[in-house]
Order: structure tokens, then C-alpha cells, then sequence
């Protein structure tokens, strides 16, 4: 859980970002702790995405700062130079994609797949990567046997389940995840949700999860926000907003699962 002894991981001020006209997301402003997990939900085309590609460097925002604990002091990832911010993908940072293949080298064995993560950080020792792939693979309940296969001979729940692997064997202290269980049948979001959450607590890790889902973040928040038209209309901890929506677009949100 939240350390407060610390200062916040990621620290957002007023970030924006326009297509043309159109406001993709503006005025997000939002602390991190280590060890919290932050849901943003909102309906189809509320600026989710274009949230959490601006937050994780995939996108350059108009203006505001996102703000990163590199160890030494927080730094705007904003304004950061290339090779550093790659650096910080390829080590501090995880990008779980909705579309395992978006994150996946499918035509590369799994265990080549967890493996090039280890590599990317320096790890040049063939026995030692392929003993911890193999221990990642089983960490995400796909067996050993399975090492050599690649990922277009897995099922969508497996192909995810692997892409978190290659995600999390390096360690990362901040995993940006985009729909993760999202066109996945229900029985296997379902397993999915629970092993994610199992990973985050054991690691520690921190995360921001973008769902249109409100049973994962149920599951998996400690925090949510809640976009409309580009804009966060309410934030506070998951199950007070879910629980007690103060915002009339959130309770028509809540109302509308509840229906269902
Ligand atoms: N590349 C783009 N060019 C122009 N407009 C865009 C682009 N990407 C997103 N938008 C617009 O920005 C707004 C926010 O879109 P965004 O994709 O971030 O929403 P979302 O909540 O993630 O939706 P979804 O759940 O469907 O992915 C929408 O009005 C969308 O039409």
C-alpha cells in the first residue's frame, strides 16, 4: 500500500492535449504514491488514452508536466531527453497494451518475448534469462513447456498473460496499463483481473489502469478518476466514488452497470 513517508511517484500538473480543436485531455492535475493504484474510467472517446499516452511519454502533451521520482528528485518526463526517456521505458516503466500483439513480438518465442526485456536492461547470460522467462511464464500460469512456442499459438487470455510477464520481469516500479483485460471473454478477465492483482501487491507496484470496466477497478484500484469530454468531473478513493457518486455522470456510470 501508499507509502506517505515518501513523496509521490508521478506527479501530474495540469496536463492538456488538443487535436486541432478537438481537446484530447485537459486540466489533469493527480499525485501517485508508490505503491497505489489509480483508475481512470470514463465512456468511449472521454480522453482515457490520450491521458494515458501523455502520462506514459507516448504522446507529446500541449502543456502541463508529468513529473517522475527518479531516485533523485523528481523529473518533468515531459521535457526529458530521448535516450533518457527510453531508458526509463526499457527499466522504470511497463506499457501493458488492451491488444497483447501491440505489445508482444509475436513471431519471437514467449520465452524470447520476457527474455528481450532482461536484455534490454543488460542481462546477457543465455541460462540465466531463459531460467528467469521460465519462471516469469509459470509467475503468469503458462507452463514451462510452453517457453518455445510463440504467441500466435496462445489463446487471447495466455498472449496477455504473457505480455505482463515481459512487462514485469524487469522489475518496474510503474506499470501504465490500457484496457488490459478488454475483448477478453469474462471467465478469462476474470483470472486475468485476479492474477494482476496478485502481481501488484506482491511487487509493490505502482500503476495507472485505464478501463471502461468498473468491475476492475473495483478490483484492482485504490483511487479513480473519472473523465468526461477530456476532463476528470470527479476523483477520490474507487469505492467511495462507486459506492457514493457525487457527479451526475458518474451515477449515471454506476446506474448504467448496475442495469446491466
Ligand atoms: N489521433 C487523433 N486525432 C484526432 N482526434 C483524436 C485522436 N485521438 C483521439 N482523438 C479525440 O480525442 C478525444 C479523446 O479520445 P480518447 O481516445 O483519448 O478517448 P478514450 O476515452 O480513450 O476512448 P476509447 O475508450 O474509445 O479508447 C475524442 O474526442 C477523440 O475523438
Amino acid at each position: 500500500m501508499r507509502d506517505r513517508t515518501e513523496g509521490p511517484l508521478l506527479r501530474v500538473e495540469g496536463l492538456e492535449k488538443r487535436y486541432g480543436a478537438r481537446l484530447g485531455c485537459g486540466g489533469v492535475s493527480f499525485d501517485l504514491w508508490p505503491g497505489e493504484v489509480m483508475g481512470i474510467v470514463g465512456e468511449s472517446g472521454s480522453g482515457k488514452t490520450t491521458l494515458l499516452n501523455c502520462l506514459a511519454g507516448q504522446l507529446a502533451p500541449d502543456g502541463g508536466r508529468v513529473l517522475y521520482d527518479m531516485g533523485e528528485g523528481m523529473v518533468d518526463t515531459v521535457t526529458l531527453d530521448e535516450p533518457a526517456r527510453r531508458r526509463l521505458k526499457r527499466s522504470d516503466w511497463a506499457f501493458v497494451h488492451q491488444h497483447a500483439h501491440e505489445g508482444l513480438r509475436m513471431n519471437v518465442s514467449a520465452g524470447g518475448n520476457v527474455g528481450e526485456r532482461l536484455m534490454g536492461m543488460g542481462a546477457r547470460r543465455y541460462g540465466a534469462i531463459r531460467a528467469q522467462a521460465v519462471d516469469w511464464l509459470g509467475r503468469v500460469e503458462i507452463a514451462a513447456d510452453r517457453v518455445d512456442d510463440r504467441p500466435s499459438a496462445f489463446s487471447g487470455g495466455m498472449r496477455q498473460r504473457l505480455q505482463i510477464a515481459r512487462n514485469l520481469v524487469t522489475g518496474p516500479r510503474l506499470v501504465f496499463m490500457d484496457e488490459p483485460t478488454g475483448g477478453l471473454d469474462v471467465s478469462v478477465q476474470a483470472r486475468l483481473l485476479d492474477l494482476l492483482r496478485g502481481l501488484v501487491r506482491e511487487m509493490g507496484l505502482s500503476a495507472i489502469i485505464v478501463t471502461h470496466d468498473l468491475a476492475v477497478v473495483r478490483l484492482l484500484a485504490d483511487r479513480l478518476m473519472v473523465m468526461q469530454g477530456g476532463r476528470v468531473v470527479e476523483a477520490g478513493l474507487t469505492d467511495q466514488v462507486l459506492d457514493d457518486p457525487q457527479h451526475g455522470y458518474t451515477q449515471l456510470l454506476v446506474s448504467s452497470v448496475l442495469q446491466v
